[in-house]
């Protein structure tokens, strides 16, 4: 049975056809009526959407085509107007009328809160706290931001989630993503962690899928053809971006799946044959699930990287180069593909360019940078005292949350070993805690993170798999118990506080063992007005004179702006003409050398 968007128009081409041109009666149960015709208003010029891929005007060949090898013969998108802004009958759909048996079936991802006029408030973003973030776009042809979610033609029923979600007025990467992508730009967008990049993706792709036709093809088998993939490094993260995409599509007719490893599969194929539009999904069982062609990429017209970078470097770039060059996906220029992280290397932005065509640069805040909304502490802890110390840490912290008991700490450590020992040793210290990392099984992950979320055990060890992405509410402070090689992953774990304009306390601790850590932290604080310890910039100018034994320098990969700037991009100058706030270049020394990190922590 499938009930998805895309499968309930392919099997209903002929009502499609018939209705695209005109909005004729209102619609019955019985009679299936696309989304973006239901309860169409009397007059749709007033909303009819953006023009849409208005960049991939005149559009006529792959770009990269060499790579396409569909099988000789090219997905049919046969969406009416595809490249040309035009799209007959467009406008939105809304909630009343025309529904489908999947959405008769939905459940209500945000309980019984029901949005009501006057009542939105916001979720305590601090959006003063933005206010002064430089953005700066790079590319050709950069659409204007926004300011507020009403400037953005969404759809009804996508604004109604808006307001569910309490989302009062867009975050500035949201601001400014949101209107490059529904004017079908590619994008490389870097903005800072807890800003609200998901909805900047999720957004423009759901309000694309429910404006755009597509004509029926034939499915054959089993396959099933999502229109948009979105992929995250964790299974975690994927879950997380589901429930989110989940909220952002009710009662839009779109349907969102995940699917991940770890998870029975049959489970997964059992909700893929219900229907799916959007996949969220990582690497390895997707690709699992294509060798099974249980899933086409055929049809895919969003393609969006979460942890972008991440995806890119040496752990997953062969996993993602496989999906996105190899399989039958859409070539660049005939999909659009989003990248979105806090952290964009020069090296991997390189290497992203590959599965972008003529994008648009995006940073919000510095390429790399951490919020100041977070206060980071470092302190020299040698490792023989660091259990003690963090103790000392706890007691204190225990002392002056005696009003707030939902605070929540997040302790990252190197390994999964150390994770398992560091737990018991604060459970054996009267400190309830729990633990995820790659070598518990998904039930235990999943559990965990719940345990973590609910309070009950509101510490949390954690290896790198709990770095990116996750959107844990009252995480009060990170301990970098052990600190990561990279200064990357560093701004990733902090990030896990002071999200959403929220303030968030980080302590690391530091000894010899990170001493080439010591320059890119350094600079790291000073750059987001933190207090930097003497001992540090001590340290720091040691190793920038040749000290430090540690070669996987964070520093290195610490990419400051769109790399097309950079003289080795030979395509020169002429990509530039956004409205680039400029004038926060590279730190002197910084730039080049991209070390790829080990990608043991993550999942596949
Ligand atoms: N416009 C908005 N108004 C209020 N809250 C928002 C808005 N947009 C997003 N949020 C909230 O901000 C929080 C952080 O969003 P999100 O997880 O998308 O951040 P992110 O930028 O992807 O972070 P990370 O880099 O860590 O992955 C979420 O709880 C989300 O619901």
């Amino acid at each position: 049975m499938r009930t998805s968007w895309s499968d309930s128009v392919a099997n209903s081409a002929s009502e499609n056809a018939a209705a695209s041109g005109s909005f004729g009666p209102p619609p019955t149960r019985a009679t299936y009526i696309p989304p973006h015709l239901r309860n169409q208003p009397p007059c749709s010029d007033s909303l009819a959407p953006p023009s849409l891929g208005n960049d991939r005007v005149g559009y006529s060949g792959p770009v990269g085509g060499s790579r396409w090898d569909g099988g000789g013969s090219r997905p049919d998108h046969g969406r009416s107007g595809h490249g040309s802004g035009g799209r007959g009958g467009g406008g939105w759909n809304n909630r009343s009328g025309g529904w489908d048996r999947g959405r008769e079936r939905e459940v209500n991802p945000f309980g019984d809160v029901e949005p009501a006029c006057g009542e939105q408030e916001n979720t305590g973003i601090n959006f003063d706290a933005y206010e002064d973030i430089p953005v700066e776009t790079s590319g050709h042809n950069v659409p204007l931001p926004v300011n507020t979610f009403a400037e953005i033609d969404l759809g009804e029923a996508v604004n109604q989630n808006i307001q569910r979600c309490k989302y009062v007025k867009p975050t500035p990467v949201q601001r400014n993503a949101i209107p490059i992508l529904l004017a079908g730009r590619d994008l490389m967008a870097c903005a800072q962690t807890g800003s609200g990049k998901t909805a900047a993706f999720c957004f423009p792709i759901i309000a694309g899928i429910m404006r755009e036709q597509y004509v029926q093809r034939s499915h054959g088998g089993r396959t099933v053809y999502p229109l948009a993939l979105i992929l995250s490094p964790t299974r975690e993260l994927s879950s997380q971006i589901h429930d989110e995409a989940k909220k952002f599509s009710y009662q839009t007719g779109v349907k969102v799946v995940v699917v991940y490893g770890g998870a029975p599969i049959n489970q997964q194929l059992r909700e893929l044959e219900r229907g799916v539009d959007i996949l969220v999904a990582t690497p390895g069982r997707l690709v699992d699930l294509l060798e099974r062609a249980r899933v086409s990429l055929q049809m895919i017209r969003y393609l969006a990287l979460d942890e972008a970078d991440r995806m890119l470097d040496m752990g997953f770039e062969p996993q993602i180069r496989k999906i996105v060059e190899q399989m039958d996906m859409p070539p660049c220029g005939m999909r659009q593909t989003m990248l979105f992280s806090a952290t964009f290397p020069k090296e991997i932005q390189r290497l992203a360019s590959d599965f972008l065509s003529n994008y648009i640069f995006l940073a919000v805040g510095r390429v790399g940078s951490s919020t100041d909304l977070i206060v980071q502490r470092v302190e020299h802890v040698q490792e023989i005292d660091k259990r003690s110390h963090l103790l000392d840490l706890l007691h204190a912290q225990r002392e002056t949350e005696v009003n707030s008991k939902h605070s929540l700490t997040l302790v990252f450590v190197e390994t999964k070993k150390g994770a398992d020992s560091l737990e018991h040793w604060l459970y054996i210290k009267g400190f309830p805690s729990t633990t995820i990392h790659g070598d518990r099984t998904q039930q235990e992950r999943e559990m965990a993170l719940r345990s973590f979320k609910s309070g009950k055990t509101p510490i949390l060890v954690a290896t790198d798999v709990a770095a990116r992405g996750l959107d844990i509410p009252h995480v009060a402070h990170v301990v970098n118990f052990d600190l990561p090689n990279d200064i990357d992953d560093y701004v990733h774990r902090i990030g896990r506080t002071g999200r959403a304009g929220k303030t968030g306390l980080a302590t690391a601790f530091f000894n010899e063992n990170n001493m080439s850590l010591a320059r890119p932290l350094a600079d790291l604080m000073q750059e987001s007005n933190q207090v930097v310890p003497a001992w540090l910039t001590r340290c720091a100018s040691r190793v920038s004179h040749g000290g430090g034994k540690n070669r996987r320098t964070g520093g290195a990969r610490f990419g400051g702006r769109d790399f097309r700037r950079e003289g080795s991009f030979n395509k020169g100058t002429e990509y530039y003409g956004g409205n680039s706030g400029g004038g926060y270049g590279l730190p002197a020394g910084f730039g080049g050398g991209y070390n790829p990190a080990v990608a043991s922590a993550w999942d596949q």
